[in-house]
This record gives C-alpha cells, structure tokens and sequence, in this order.
C-alpha cells in the first residue's frame, strides 16, 4: 500500500480556499448522490491527484473483491474463521448466500417472519403479561447489543406506535433500578439480547430483572424474550424456545441490528416501518455492490477518512448530526468505527505501517455548537467534521425550526473553511473603537484559522429507510478503511484483556481472593474502595 506516497501528498496539500478557487465546479465534482442523499465532500483538502492516488490505492487493495467475498459469504472474518454476513439480514433478493455450501437465506426469512408475528402479537396485545397488554419493553443487552435498538428507536421516534421501549446495558445497578422503577412487572416484556449470552453486564442485569418480575409474576418465562446466537444457554436460563430468536455467529455484535437485536425496535415502530429501515439498508447495499468507486458513498466516505486520519494525521473524526433525534448515532458509531478498526496488527500478524482507525465522537448540533465547537474552530488541533442534515423535518408545522437548525449546520462547515482573517477581525474591532495595542490584542483573539475539512451528508428526512441507508453507509466506509488497512474488522481482541481482569477483580473486592501479584496502583485503588 502507498501510504508513503499518501503522506507525501496530505504534506503537501493544497488550502481549501486554493481548491475552490482554482475550480468552479469543485462543489460539484467533489460531491456523490445516490437517490435523493447527496454526499458532499469538496470542503476537504483532497485535489485531483489525491482523489486519484486515495482511487488506485482502493483499487490496489482488491475493495471490489473483498466486498464481493463479503457479500457472498466467504469467510473474511479469519481471526474467528467466520463469514461476515449482517447484510444477508436485509438481503431482499430472492437469491441464495451460502455459508460452508448451505443457504442461510432460508433461516434469515423464517426469523424475520417469526420476528414479526411476535412483534405484532405484542403490539395488538395478544401476547400478554400476567397483568394484561404489555405497556413496556425492557431491551437488555450491552454494546452491539443494545447501542444499535437504542439509536434507532430514538431515531424513529415519529415512528414509534407500540409500547415504551427501555434500555438497560450497564452493570451498574443504578441502569436496571432506574428503569425498572415504576415499571409494572405484570404488564412488561424483558429482552435479554446478548450473542453470547455469557456477558456478565448482561447476564447480571437479565437475573435482576427476573427477581423483580418474580415479586408479582408467577410464570417470569413467560414475560421474557432472548436474542442469541446461544440457543441452548437461553433454554437454561428458562426463556421458552418460541420467545428464542436465534442468529448465527457470521453476524457480528455491532453488525447486527438488522436481526433478532432489532426486536425491539420492531416491537416499537412495527414489522412496516422495519422491514423499510431494512429496505433502506439493502438499497445501500445495492449501491456499494454496483456503483464505480469514484461515485460510490461508502468508498468516498472511507477515501476521505483515509486521507484525514493517515494521509493528513488527524487524530480524530467528530460525528455531528443535526438531527435531535440521531443522539445516539455517535455513540452507535464510536462502536462500529472503533470497535471494528481499532487494531494494531494486519490480518497476517503484522504491525500495522499507519495509524488504525480515528477516535470517533460527536453530539448533535446544535447542541455542540454551545459546547465543543470552539476548539474546533480556534484550537491547535484539527477535528475532520462530519455533519449530516435532513432536508425536511418530522414537524410541519416547527418548519422555522428546521430553517434555523440547517442555517446552523452550513454555517459550521462554511466557518471552519472560511475562517476570518486578523484583517478582517481588525476591522470588526476597530468598528467598535478599538486601536493600537489593544485592537491588536482584542482582534488576534477573534481569528478563525479556517481551513479546516468537514463533509456533509444530506439525506431527505429521517424515515426508517434513510436510518437503514445511513447505517449502511457507515458499515460500509469501516469495511472499506479496513480493506485498506488490511486489518480484520471483524473481531474485538482488545476488549478481553480487561473482561479477563474484571472478573479476576471481583472476587479480590469480596474479601474472597488475595490481591497479591497486582500492581502497588491497583493494591492502592482497592483498599481505598473497600474501606468504609
Ligand atoms: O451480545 P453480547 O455477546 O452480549 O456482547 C455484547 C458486546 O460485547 C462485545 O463483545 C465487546 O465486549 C461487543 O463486541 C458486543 O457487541
């Protein structure tokens, strides 16, 4: 891979003000539609020949062969020896994806089916609790397990007919206690979602619950749904297998909302409105397989995350919808993006030549404007900004609102290209009677550097078909920096190390194991933990 050539290039690459200049139809040119979304990313640095370089080096990492193997079910996922397969979940072809020569297609159906029978039934109040209609759904589950029907219930709030949706991930008792209070264990549905059904956040949560709910219901089994690739654990755990939505393990924890992980959401908006939230990702699917690199979103999308993070050095990539109801999104995506591309090592073993994936984060705006913004303007580091916008709102009649909320989201990328000038900020001050040192002083303070690269995703409203198409999306431009990355996207080695401690921890904090052989720190932690 030419990352030597890509530093090069970023060293030397041109101001953005040098970019619009030059060229008229930059807009244009550095932009990508796909059906009625527009990815707009000539507010970076990227020239014609960066574009061409950041093109063939995507081209020289075989992403047309790699997405093909992804899609048709190869095992690309090596370091688990699994098939990478979330987009059978949302495939709506008729055709087969077979995994070690057997259709997965068929099974894929059979759980949807079941998944929305079962949603419908809780809907309409045919499935009851001892007390009645459910009146609330209590999702359990922690990353990929819940961060996804989190996001997306909130999302699709205008959506959302069905019982209350509540999420439950920390082993922090205060999570479950909260939630719970004032719920009505009669009249609740719980979920417990965990691929593994081994993860102690989860698992520890899922038996709170059961107490809970065993204070008024007598049949708790009957009051609780699983979400599992471990079919057997979730009988053990006393769940009857019609309320079991089973997956496979070519679905990965961040990757698999689009299955049994989306009951809730299905239980929320109803087997419609999922079935377009699948639509819309299985359109991007579409769109990623087919359209030529150059005008593919996801590819550009990852060809500028490529160029900011490894060609320009830029730590870290700032998400930021401006859209309330896409909170969640930088969260879902801190996962997706971290999860999958922070790794060290190369699918073959070794050491990465580059920077792995960026530190993701963000908040919706306007929100971040009042908060964070300023070092994004005027501090010494560059945050690469994603903004996303919709072209109309939920709300017809607070139309002023959704004018004033875009006015603010293109007046951050034009500030942050734009900048102002010492010239321009001297004459601002000195219109209001300052001079000599103090007009200096006051007007150094109020320089924008400018200069700095953001994209912008217009999508037209936020149906469950655009969240389908923008999640996709995002699946898709992780896929393709981590094709280019060479690393496997697909497995989270570094979040066991600390599972491994926690549980070797617990023990030492019950009196019940010695804290000999820890570090003096954690000695120190402990004894100040455990005094009262
Ligand atoms: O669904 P599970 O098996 O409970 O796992 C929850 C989460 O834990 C992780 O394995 C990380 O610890 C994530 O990848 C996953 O989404």
């Amino acid at each position: 891979m030419n990352w030597t050539d890509l530093k090069t290039r970023a060293e030397q690459r041109a101001t953005l003000a040098d970019l619009f200049g030059e060229n008229p139809s930059r807009a244009q040119e550095y932009s990508v539609q796909h059906g009625d979304m527009l990815f707009d990313y000539s507010k970076t640095q990227i020239g014609v020949e960066d574009r061409a370089l950041l093109l063939s080096m995507a081209a020289n990492a075989d992403v047309a062969a790699r997405r093909e193997a992804m899609f048709s079910g190869m095992k690309i996922n090596e370091t688990e020896g699994r098939a990478v397969l979330h987009t059978a979940l949302r495939n709506m072809s008729d055709g087969a994806i077979e995994v070690d020569g057997e259709d997965v297609m068929e099974g894929v159906r059979e759980t949807r089916a079941r998944m929305a029978d079962f949603a419908e039934a809780v809907r309409s109040g045919a499935v009851k609790g001892q007390g009645g209609a459910i009146t609330d759904v209590v999702n359990i589950g922690i990353g990929g397990s819940d961060l996804g029907p989190a996001m997306a219930v909130l999302a699709l709030a205008p959506y959302h007919d069905g019982p209350r949706v509540h999420f439950v991930s920390n082993v922090d008792g205060a999570d479950i206690a909260d939630t719970l209070r004032g719920l009505d264990p009669a009249t609740t549905l719980v979920i417990v979602a965990s691929k593994t059904f081994t993860t102690i956040e989860t698992m520890t949560n899922a038996r709170t619950a059961q107490e809970w709910m065993a204070t008024r219901v007598t049949d708790t089994g009957a009051q609780f749904a699983a979400l599992s690739t471990a079919e057997e654990k979730t009988t053990e755990f006393g769940i009857a297998p019609e309320r079991v939505f089973g997956f496979e393990d070519w679905v990965g924890g961040r990757y698999s909302l689009w299955g049994p992980i989306g009951l809730s959401l299905i239980i929320a908006i109803g087997a419609d409105d999922f079935d377009a939230f699948l639509r819309g990702a299985y359109d991007m699917d579409c769109h990623f397989g087919d359209a030529p690199l150059d005008q593919n979103l996801p590819v550009m999308l990852a060809l500028v995350g490529v160029w900011n993070n490894q060609g320009c050095g830029h730590a870290t990539r700032a998400v930021l919808p401006y859209d309330q109801r896409l909170t969640r999104l930088p969260a879902y995506f801190q996962q997706l993006e971290m999860e999958s591309n922070g790794k060290s090592v190369a699918m073959d073993g070794s050491t990465l030549e580059v920077n792995s994936g960026p530190v993701v984060w963000g908040e919706p705006g306007t929100n971040g404007q009042h908060a964070f913004y300023q070092l994004i303007h005027q501090g010494t580091r560059v945050v690469p900004c994603e903004f996303m916008v919709a072209r109309e709102g939920h709300e017809p009649e607070l139309a002023h609102q959704h004018e004033l909320l875009v006015a603010n989201c293109l007046a951050q990328s034009e500030a942050l290209m734009v900048g102002r000038s010492l010239e321009e900020a001297t004459a601002i001050m000195a219109k209001r009677g300052l001079s000599g040192t103090e007009l200096d002083r006051q007007a150094r303070h109020r320089v924008f550097p400018g200069n700095r690269p953001s994209t912008t995703l217009v999508y037209p409203k936020l149906t469950p078909f655009v969240l389908g198409q923008i999640i996709a999306l995002y699946e898709h431009r992780v896929f393709v920096e981590g094709v280019m990355l060479g690393i496997n996207s697909y497995d989270q080695w570094g979040v066991e190390l600390g599972k491994e401690l926690a549980n070797a921890l617990t023990p030492v904090l019950r009196g019940e194991a010695s804290e000999e052989g820890k570090d003096s720190s954690t000695r120190l932690l402990l004894s100040y933990l455990r005094s009262n």
